[in-house]
């Protein structure tokens, strides 16, 4: 029997409501990135590392890029929580490509993304600032320039959405199931 570790790192809530939502599914062991040490994840067949998803960064994703050398030998499994939709994959190639330099780690690992939510209100203050510049940015270009996720990203800020899903976990929880 697999021991899965879930390790999950989120600024706002909506990964570790993902995190939660595996290890339920999974009866696996959770972690906050923070208390997720290199000789804990050693114990564990199979790492699962959820992070939310910043100016196309995964959030505490080096914790498993840094350390790919020592964890090689296990099942990585990698997921992003961001607000762009997951309709289309391709768009998450360059993500991947970006966070995962090496070809070696992107072929070993298998990866997920889910959609989160955000709520301005309760943005930090550099945050807040980046998506306003986002916003100038995307304001002075032509609206028939705007891809849909752009003009999404107009439509709705400043304001609370939340597109959380816990339904869209499933293929990541097949993985387990054959
Ligand atoms: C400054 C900033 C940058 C963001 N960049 C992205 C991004 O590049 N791609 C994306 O899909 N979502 C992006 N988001 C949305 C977050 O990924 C989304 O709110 C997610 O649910 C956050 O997860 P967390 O609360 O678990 O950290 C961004 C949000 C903020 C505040």
């Amino acid at each position: 029997m697999d021991k899965v570790a879930v390790v999950y790192k989120s600024k706002y809530g909506s990964t570790e409501r993902y995190a939660r939502w595996i290890v339920e599914e999974l009866n696996a062991d959770l972690y906050e990135h923070s208390q997720a040490d290199l000789k804990k994840l050693l114990e564990y067949s199979t790492i699962i590392y959820g992070g939310g998803l910043y100016a196309g960064g995964i959030a505490g994703v080096s914790l498993i890029t840094r350390n790919y050398n020592i964890l090689k030998n296990k099942k990585i499994i990698v997921f992003t929580v961001g607000l762009v939709s997951t309709d289309n994959k391709e768009v998450f190639i360059p993500v991947i490509e970006k966070n995962f330099p090496i070809k070696e780690m992107r072929d070993n690992i298998s990866f997920f993304h889910f959609r989160g939510g955000i709520d301005y209100k309760k943005l930090g203050i550099i945050h807040k600032t980046m998506m306003a510049m986002f916003k100038i940015v995307l304001s002075k270009r032509d609206s028939n320039e705007l891809d849909l996720e752009n003009k999404e990203f107009l439509a709705t800020y400043g304001k609370k959405i939340d597109f959380s899903d816990r339904n869209t976990i499933k293929p990541l929880i097949q993985l387990f199931r054959c």
